[in-house]
């Protein structure tokens, strides 16, 4: 699902992010990223979506070497993966269904399939009958849930959560957390970054921790 190995990743600014960094989140796992403030996190993430190249090593991206993958076929690697922000990133001047229905909308699907699709994720986040409602009538958990239903609305494969809780209460936190073992007990990969320790230690799953661009305990996570 993914794979790293002896990843590591060096800006043109010669910022050193990520060094010899191997991993393997297998299929249908769920996992935490965790580490200080510039430990490696969101390169990490970056290199998962291809928004950035590593500068050296290898890795597979459900089944893809990355190595391999041309600009023009990146959109497509995308859409196996569902992105969740701390802020979201909703279009604040459309409706709820117009935000989720937006990776459908890209994909070329029908106006019935989308309707019924959208409903569904809304459905699954508790956010069903909320299709009219703007994003900035919502609390920030329900927006929250409106950037997940987003993101798991074409039911790709991985999950990626970017600090998902940043902004949320404990209560609201770990009802999101709660959402993400829904979508992992379905057979989805889920990969959560985030600084909440207390969250981490509260949930019985693996956590990998990024110390200045390496890798904590690497040899035991190695699988
Ligand atoms: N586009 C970039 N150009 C140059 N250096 C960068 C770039 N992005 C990140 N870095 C550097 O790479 C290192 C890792 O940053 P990264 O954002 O991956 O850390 P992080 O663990 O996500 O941090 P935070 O928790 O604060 O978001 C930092 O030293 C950062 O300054």
């Amino acid at each position: 699902m993914i794979r790293f190995e002896q990843v590591s990743k060096v800006y043109s600014g010669g910022q050193k992010a990520l060094n010899d960094v191997s991993v393997h989140l297998q299929k249908g796992e769920m996992a935490f990223l965790t580490g200080h403030s510039g430990a490696g996190k969101s390169t990490l993430l970056k290199l998962i979506t291809v928004i950035e190249r590593a500068s050296a090593g290898r890795l597979w991206i459900n089944g893809h070497d990355i190595a391999q993958v041309k600009p023009k076929q990146i959109p497509y690697l995308r859409r196996d993966i569902g992105m969740i922000f701390q802020n979201h990133h909703l279009l604040m001047d459309k409706t709820v269904f117009d935000n989720v229905a937006l990776p459908l909308v890209i994909e070329g699907f029908s106006h019935g399939e989308i309707r019924k699709r959208v409903a569904g994720a809304l459905d699954m986040v508790g956010l069903y009958g909320k299709e009219k409602h703007a994003p900035i009538m919502l609390s920030g958990g329900e927006q929250q849930r409106v950037g997940i239903a987003r993101a798991i609305v074409n039911k790709p494969p991985l999950l990626l959560a970017d600090e998902p809780t940043g902004n949320l209460d404990p209560k609201l936190s770990m009802d999101i957390l709660r959402l993400f073992e829904t979508f992992n007990d379905a057979g989805t990969s889920v990969l959560i970054a985030t600084h909440d320790l207390g969250l981490i230690a509260r949930m019985k799953y693996r956590t990998l921790t990024l110390k200045q661009g390496r890798l904590l305990g690497a040899q035991e996570l190695q699988l």
